[in-house]
């Protein structure tokens, strides 16, 4: 039995942080960063089964074109997916009476739809990216037994030569996306990418305002990087984890991005709420 203090149940039956009871979950899953873009996942919905909200957590659940889906925002960093992944996982094969595993597993397919910073010529502002690999500068994986089986050793090592890794307190991970879910919404419109998942938006993504960089060449190393048949294509906040804690769990989990910041250039789109509505799209008729 999973004592009441490490699965935490609230008065209601809802999971302590999304505030969702186990029948209001969808196997669909989409996880956006923004609360409000749950509302306008759900805006194409064709019906709308319930809506509940805590904090950054925004879930809707509803059916499109006759397939039963949940949108559930997670805000931003690995952090918060460390707590949305665990509590999705819970809803789905925790019996909330008897606190206990069901003996039979339920498996989730999440999409991540995000924004994300391109790294490459190939990736320009408007273009979708989808985390084929994913690259973690923040921790999460690191406490989970067994995140060895998960993560691309081979691919670590030839990060930390080639970038000539320089921030000894930190090492990043590499994990996978789910194959079979990359490859179900996944087409030509979509860029098979190796997305960083970084632990900040500024600094751990190399942007300077104000404080200077650790290591300020290691953009330019990122964006150089060539290994098999990898380059490093962009950066967000939450891929790394997904990947790594869905792989431990069982579940099918991917990211994809839409670019709204050309670092090469410079650049940002900050009306990037116009692009999301096609990759919604495209990605629900696809799920
Ligand atoms: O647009 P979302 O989904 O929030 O994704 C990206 O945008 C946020 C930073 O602005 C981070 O969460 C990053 O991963
Ligand atoms: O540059 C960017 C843009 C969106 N989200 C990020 O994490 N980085």
């Amino acid at each position: 039995m999973i004592a009441s203090s490490e699965l935490v149940i609230n008065a209601d039956g809802s999971v302590f942080h999304l505030h969702v009871k186990p029948e209001q979950l969808a196997d669909r899953v989409i996880l956006v960063g923004d609360p409000a873009r749950v509302s306008l996942v759900a805006s194409f919905f064709d019906t709308k089964e319930c809506e509940v909200s805590s904090r950054e957590f925004h879930t809707i659940t509803g059916t499109y074109r006759g397939k039963r889906i949940s949108a559930v925002s997670h805000g931003i960093g690995t952090d918060n997916i460390d707590i949305v992944l665990t509590e999705l996982d819970a809803l789905a094969n925790v019996d909330f009476k008897t606190r206990t595993v069901k003996p039979e597993f339920r498996q989730l397919s999440l999409v991540r739809i995000g924004t994300s910073g391109g790294l490459q010529p190939f990736t320009p502002i408007g273009s979708y990216v989808a985390a084929a690999k994913s690259i973690g500068f923040d921790g999460v994986l690191y406490f989970y037994a067994g995140n060895e089986k998960v993560r691309d050793l081979a691919f670590e090592q030839a990060l930390l030569s080639q970038l000539d890794w320089k921030l000894d307190r930190i090492k990043p991970y590499v994990v996978s996306a789910d194959t079979s879910l990359i490859e179900q919404i996944c087409q030509d419109d979509m860029i098979h990418g190796v997305t960083i998942a970084a632990n900040g938006f500024y600094g751990p993504q190399g942007r300077r305002v104000r404080l200077g960089l650790a290591d300020p060449d290691l953009n330019h190393k990122i964006e150089s990087f060539c290994w098999e048949k990898y380059q490093i294509t962009n950066f967000e906040m939450e891929s790394s984890s997904l990947s790594g804690l869905a792989s431990l769990m069982g579940h099918r989990a991917m990211t994809v991005c839409c670019i709204i910041a050309d670092r090469l250039g410079g650049n940002m789109n900050t009306q990037y709420k116009d692009l999301m509505p096609d990759l919604i799209q495209k990605v629900l008729n696809r799920i």
